[in-house]
């Protein structure tokens, strides 16, 4: 006992050391900060870009040291050779650049998550620091390797409560306070793997719920941009996830990892400038998102290049000139060839019907007209009304809000781009013309702004001037660095991006997101069993190198368009060229709700992983009848608010969700309401309220210590990979609460 208090001691001196350490950089970059902003709004242009670099800098540095305040070191590998090595949340080294804390991502942090008794890489011992704040308040040591204790100069008297599993439990069973948590101290192997997996391709997560597919995803992307820095922090980027409110739970995760760098977004943001806050049947949703409706999009563009039925005479000055079918088509040819898109090709279209009608125009004139003049005709004949309105009809200058706001609002254009749609789906698709945009929409905008193009002679002049004053601009942040020693802060390319002359400054994160033609270096898509065809073409074309994590579960799928199989998916769209990881412990669900929504799941014909549960919680499943469908809301609104209350904690953390179809989910609130407990309403999900009432799809991604479970076979009647999403949400208790009998596979028949 004295032995572990001495050793208590002496590991609070080494994270006592480490945190003056974190305190002294925080203090350098607030000097550093503070000195910047001194200097003042003065100087030539290039000075002020520069100090606003700097200062964007040093705020960063400071934002990121504020960040990791929490656990800041958590292990420790004691080695064969005696070298005795802290691992924590960001890399630390003293003045002199000696190491004393190893970032988690370095390689050298690696045998953390990876050594094994079997495999134990060089270690001898792995501890686990238990902190609360800057006070460590327990150990917990693995032996790996035995005999080589004594060879490390450790003392088998000094050691800690020996097992690993401490730390993994303790982090399990913690009541949930409505945000994600990072699992930096206690990643697993497997996990390990997928986490720094290399960063080329595209890898598919697969793993049933619970088995850390969010947060490996999200300790992917930290490890990804720390691996690969230079490349990562120019492109940066994009993690997809399926709601705002997902977005916001998992928003505090890469902060607490020191990255802030990152774009999040729901497929309905990616279109930037609109706002998809509309709804639509779920049949609509679907066929928006199925293949066929790339080629719908296509068609419809090339309908808008058409060849006119008649010829149509016009007088200019005096002279008639007539825009005939046969130079329409001539013209409409030639401009296709070039594979363009729409709005590009018809600078080329218009140029050469000009020159058929300036020819026409010539021709009468009677004489040779010199290459000046003729501009000037073709000018004339540019700007003349009829021409023009005869050019635009068979060659529509289009945008891609217009382009579908027609689709859906004009049935005999619906018709003619969508032939292979039958009547009645082309009647679901009709919309007014003031109704809301979609997040069905939303790929298809996309489509169709990929096929339009924009007149782009201007953007291309600007790309290349742009070009030339961003490679200027990464030498003299060279310089810049090379002068004032702050390279290991951070890239020459993303200073560059700061320098930014006009306007503010911006980020990558904030330029990325800003620009739909913007190509990420990496993207992450959680909940990917829900993206339709449509959306996947949107999102791939945001990544060129196919640099792709994909993380999601083919059982859990409720999008109307998303998939159960990961092949028929992604082989058409990635040419069948990615792999595969598969996740299989489940460290949210207790072992008997778990097993009870995977015998639901089999029973649905649900493709379901193998998994193991990492822990079991006894009386985790508990059930109620209630002998009357009427009473179902009443008794849900009296379960919930008494579980609430058990599970609340002093420390204000303990959440509660009630799971129900949306009309009971109605009848649950008002219930709730009625006994003098308002819960939040509407779309976005309150993560901060101790109780919340949610549909399945509202549920998804999200965790919470007790679920109750309303009428389960209402909730498969509508989507069994909803059913599987509600059962498997809770991380102490499920409890379930029914009027109509249970689906099958709910009871254990053994
Ligand atoms: N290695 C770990 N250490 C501690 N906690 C972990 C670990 N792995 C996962 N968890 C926890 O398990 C819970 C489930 O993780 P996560 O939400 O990432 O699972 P998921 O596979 O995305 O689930 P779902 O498919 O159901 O959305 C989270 O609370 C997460 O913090």
């Amino acid at each position: 006992m004295a032995s572990i208090d001495s050793e208590l001691k002496g590991e609070q001196q080494v994270v006592d050391g480490l945190y003056r350490r974190l305190d002294e950089l925080r203090e350098q970059s607030r000097r550093r900060l503070a000195a910047v902003r001194r200097a003042g709004p003065s100087g030539s242009p290039q000075n002020r870009s520069e100090r606003d670099a700097f200062a964007t800098l040093y705020e960063d540095r400071l934002a990121q040291l504020e960040s990791v305040e929490d656990r800041l070191a958590f292990g420790r590998l004691d080695l064969r050779d005696g070298e005795c090595r802290y691992i924590g949340r960001i890399g630390l080294n003293d003045e002199e650049q000696t190491s004393l804390l190893t970032d988690w991502r370095a390689p050298a942090a690696q045998a953390f998550y990876r050594a094994t008794a079997a495999h134990p890489d060089g270690v001898v011992r792995r501890r686990h620091l238990v902190t609360a704040g800057r006070r460590v308040t327990g150990l917990e040591d693995d032996v790996l390797d035995l005999d080589a204790l004594a060879e490390a100069g450790i003392d088998p008297a000094s050691l800690a409560g020996a097992s690993g599993e401490g730390a993994l439990l303790a982090a399990l069973g913690a009541a949930r306070t409505g945000r994600m948590g990072d699992i930096v101290a206690t990643i697993q192997a497997e996990q390990d793997a997928v986490i720094r997996s290399p960063l080329t391709g595209a890898l598919v997560v697969q793993g049933g719920p619970g088995t850390g597919k969010t947060a490996v995803a999200l300790h992917r992307a930290a490890y990804l941009l720390y691996a690969h820095r230079r490349l990562l922090e120019r492109s940066g980027v994009l993690m997809v996830g399926p709601t705002r409110t997902f977005l916001r739970y998992i928003d505090q995760v890469l902060p607490s990892l020191g990255e802030t760098g990152v774009v999040t977004a729901t497929i309905a943001d990616l279109y930037p400038g609109v706002e998809a806050r509309g709804t639509e049947p779920a049949e609509v949703a679907r066929l928006k998102g199925s293949a066929v409706m790339a080629s719908v999009v296509r068609r419809a563009v090339r309908q808008r290049q058409r060849v006119p039925q008649r010829a149509t005479r016009v007088r200019v000055d005096g002279r008639t000139v007539v825009v005939r079918p046969q130079d329409v088509a001539a013209a409409i040819a030639r401009a296709r060839r070039q594979n363009r898109p729409h709005n590009q090709a018809r600078v080329t279209f218009v140029r050469d019907m000009l020159a058929r009608l300036a020819e026409q125009y010539v021709q009468q004139l009677g004489w040779d007209v010199p290459p000046e003049d003729r501009a000037e005709i073709i000018e004339d004949l540019r700007t003349t009304r009829e021409i023009r309105i005869a050019l635009n009809l068979a060659w529509m200058p289009l945008t891609p809000q217009g382009l579908l706001t027609d689709l859906w609002t004009k049935p005999h254009r619906l018709e003619a781009a969508a032939p292979q749609l039958s009547a009645d789906e082309r009647a679901a698709l009709a919309r007014p013309a003031d109704a809301p945009w979609t997040p069905a929409d939303v790929p298809l905008l996309d489509e169709a702004a990929e096929l339009l193009g924009e007149d782009d002679q201007a953007a291309r002049a600007q790309a290349r001037a742009d070009a030339e004053r961003q490679a200027a601009e990464v030498e003299y942040a060279r310089q810049v660095l090379r002068s004032t020693g702050a390279g290991d802060l951070v890239s020459a390319e993303a200073l560059a991006g700061r320098f930014a002359s006009t306007g503010p400054s911006l980020t990558t994160a904030e330029r990325a997101a800003a620009d739909r033609t913007w190509t990420y270096g990496h993207v992450v898509v959680d909940e990917a069993q829900e993206l339709s065809s449509m959306a996947w073409r949107a999102l791939l074309r945001r990544v060129p190198t196919r640099s792709l994590t994909i993380v999601g579960d083919v059982a859990q799928t409720s999008a109307p368009g998303g998939t159960h199989d990961w092949a028929a998916m992604l082989d058409p769209l990635l040419r069948g060229s990615w792999r595969m990881a598969e996740l299989t412990v489940n460290y949210r669900t207790p072992a008997v709700v778990a097993a009870a929504a995977r015998r639901v799941a089999l029973a649905a014909g649900l493709p379901v992983s193998p998994q193991t549960s990492a822990r079991d919680v006894p009386d985790a499943l508990t059930f109620e009848r209630v002998t009357d469908a009427e009473q179902l809301a009443t008794a849900a609104a009296r379960a919930a608010d008494r579980l609430a209350v058990e599970v609340a904690d002093a420390a204000g953390a303990g959440r509660v969700a009630v799971v129900a179809t949306a009309d009971q989910a109605a009848q649950v609130r008002a219930a709730l309401a009625a006994a003098g407990r308002a819960v939040p309403v509407g779309d976005v999900v309150d993560l901060q309220a101790p109780l919340v009432v949610l549909t399945p799809a509202q549920s998804k991604g999200l965790e919470f210590d007790v679920v109750v479970l309303v009428e389960p076979a209402q909730v498969l009647a509508a989507s069994a990979g909803d059913l599987y999403v509600a059962m498997t949400r809770p991380t102490h208790a499920l409890h379930v609460l029914h009027a109509r009998d249970l689906p099958e596979g709910f009871v254990d028949p053994s």
